[in-house]
């Protein structure tokens, strides 16, 4: 065999565990069509965080207008994107670097299998002991007339200039957050999504504050809608509905979602088994083709589709074929956030679960606008809801939070939840003050 172990992908579903396992000695390789790193690296998680920085730092400032500040800087787009392109250009070096450094054999191009120990690509054959499929997902299209005149999210993360008036389709974490940087920078935004919702995965309550605050920016939603086609209209695009809607716009996001890439791999010929949302595997990450398995975005999967899961899954993986774990995946609690401005962050029980629960949960709902520490940057209209399980010793198992913060404050909760520490235990721990966490901490209810 020319490989132990043979990645398909080098995203963090790869990167992980890969290069832990090479630095133990494994002969490992890793196939890679596109960019090293992965999407998240290169036109993903990255580059978005960019762009959204000085939308976050020009909330702040406007906050604190009269209060020590006075001015309010202007979003520059092109040395935005320009200071895009300088950081994440490299990445794709440093990606395949990291793995060179490792010992790793990378092998550019795209993979498809011959067997289930052989792969081809380049016309070249590759053969391994173990694959693993992790090869992520790609941007949806909405399949209608004039689909080819939309964009996706790896367009809007290099747009070299902003149109005048940008229509995105969907309402889930990529139509969110880039309405919200496209419309901070002054965009006329129109987000149109199929059912009532946004955001669905996220506290209700929060959801509706946001939208509230993107409409009061001039974002319009419209709700139940299904768009049946495109077509340019001199240098403008039509959108047509149901029910004769129409709408002309310069700029259409499609950003109904991201679907597998394992419809490249030929696994039909091995009998792989697959959903149009992954690959199906067990709870090793196995296939039900022995030595196959999958990591990341590829699978099939309840939990989020996240980096950090990726990378979790990554390093499972990794573990288990240098024979330091052979238990199946457990996952820990999870977290997540949408960097909405302000970002909404959760991890644990859902909140509109536990709401919907009294007699199992215990819901401590907080809002930070009292609080003299929230307010030196003068943040109005920040919540935190804390969720404990009345069946379990009244245990922390759910955070979400609506703030600039929030990242911050869930981060901290987490290992908490993790190690299930009661609401007592919460209340013996000592902070640093002033600091987000001494401010939670106060915010807790005491036994
Ligand atoms: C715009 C955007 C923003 C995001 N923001 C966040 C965020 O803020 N936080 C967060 O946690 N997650 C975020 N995500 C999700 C995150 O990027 C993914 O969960 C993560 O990248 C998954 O890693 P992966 O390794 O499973 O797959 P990927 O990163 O997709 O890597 C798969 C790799 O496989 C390669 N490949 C596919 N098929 C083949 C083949 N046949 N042969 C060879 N190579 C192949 C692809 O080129 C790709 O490089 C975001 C995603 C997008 C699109
Ligand atoms: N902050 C983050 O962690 C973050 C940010 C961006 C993306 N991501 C990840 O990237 C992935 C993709 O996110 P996403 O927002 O593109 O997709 P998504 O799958 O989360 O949401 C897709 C959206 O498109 C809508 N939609 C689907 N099909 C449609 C159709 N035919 N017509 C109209 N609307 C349709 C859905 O109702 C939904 O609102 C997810 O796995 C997500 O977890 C994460």
């Amino acid at each position: 065999m020319d490989f132990s172990v043979l990645y398909i992908g080098s995203g963090q579903a790869t990167w992980n565990g890969a290069v832990p396992l090479a630095k133990a000695g494994v002969k490992v390789g890793v196939i890679e069509e596109s960019q090293y790193g992965g999407v998240c690296s290169n036109k993903g998680c990255n580059a978005k965080i960019i762009l959204d920085k000085p939308i976050e730092l020009v909330e702040r400032i406007k906050a604190m207008q009269g209060r020590g500040l006075d001015g309010v800087p202007k979003i520059n787009w092109a040395d935005l994107m320009a200071h895009k392109h300088e950081l994440i250009v490299p990445q794709d070096h440093h990606g395949k670097q990291r793995l060179v450094d490792a010992g790793i054999t990378t092998i550019t191009g795209r993979a498809e299998f011959v067997n289930a120990h052989t792969v081809v690509v380049n016309g070249q054959e590759y053969t391994a002991d173990k694959i693993v499929i992790a090869t992520g997902l790609r941007p949806h299209r909405l399949n209608i007339p004039g689909k080819e005149l939309f964009h996706d999210s790896t367009d809007f993360l290099s747009l070299a200039q902003l149109p005048k008036h940008m229509t995105i389709l969907g309402g889930s974490f990529v139509a969110i957050e880039f309405a919200t940087i496209a419309s901070a920078c002054g965009v006329k935004v129109d987000v149109i999504t199929r059912g009532d919702r946004i955001l669905r995965q996220f506290p209700a309550q929060y959801v509706a504050l946001v939208k509230a605050d993107l409409k009061k920016q001039g974002v319009r939603f419209i709700p139940n809608m299904t768009i049946n086609s495109a077509q340019s209209a001199g240098q403008e695009i039509l959108l047509e509905g149901m029910h004769e809607f129409s709408l002309t716009t310069d700029y259409v996001l499609d950003a109904t979602g991201r679907i597998p890439n394992h419809d490249r791999l030929n696994l039909d010929a091995l009998g792989v088994a697959y959903t149009d949302k992954g690959i199906v595997v067990d709870d090793n990450l196995q296939t039900n083709v022995p030595g196959i398995y999958a990591a990341g975005d590829a699978i099939d999967k309840k939990t989020p589709k996240l980096t950090p899961t990726a990378a979790f899954e990554s390093r499972y993986l990794a573990a288990k074929f240098m024979g330091k774990n052979n238990q199946p995946i457990h996952y820990p609690v999870i977290s997540e956030i949408v960097f909405t401005s302000p970002r909404i962050a959760q991890v644990g029980v859902a909140l509109d679960e536990a709401l919907a629960n009294p007699d199992h949960y215990d819901v401590s709902q907080v809002s930070y606008d009292g609080d003299w520490f929230r307010q030196v940057e003068n943040e109005n209209g920040a919540y935190l809801s804390l969720i404990f399980d009345k069946q379990a010793n009244d245990q922390l198992v759910g955070a979400a939070e609506l703030s600039h913060e929030a990242d911050n404050t869930i981060n901290t909760l987490v290992p908490y939840i993790q190690m299930k520490m009661t609401r007592e235990a919460l209340n013996d721990l000592i902070y640093v003050f002033p600091s987000i966490e001494y401010t939670l901490q106060r915010r807790l209810p005491l036994v």
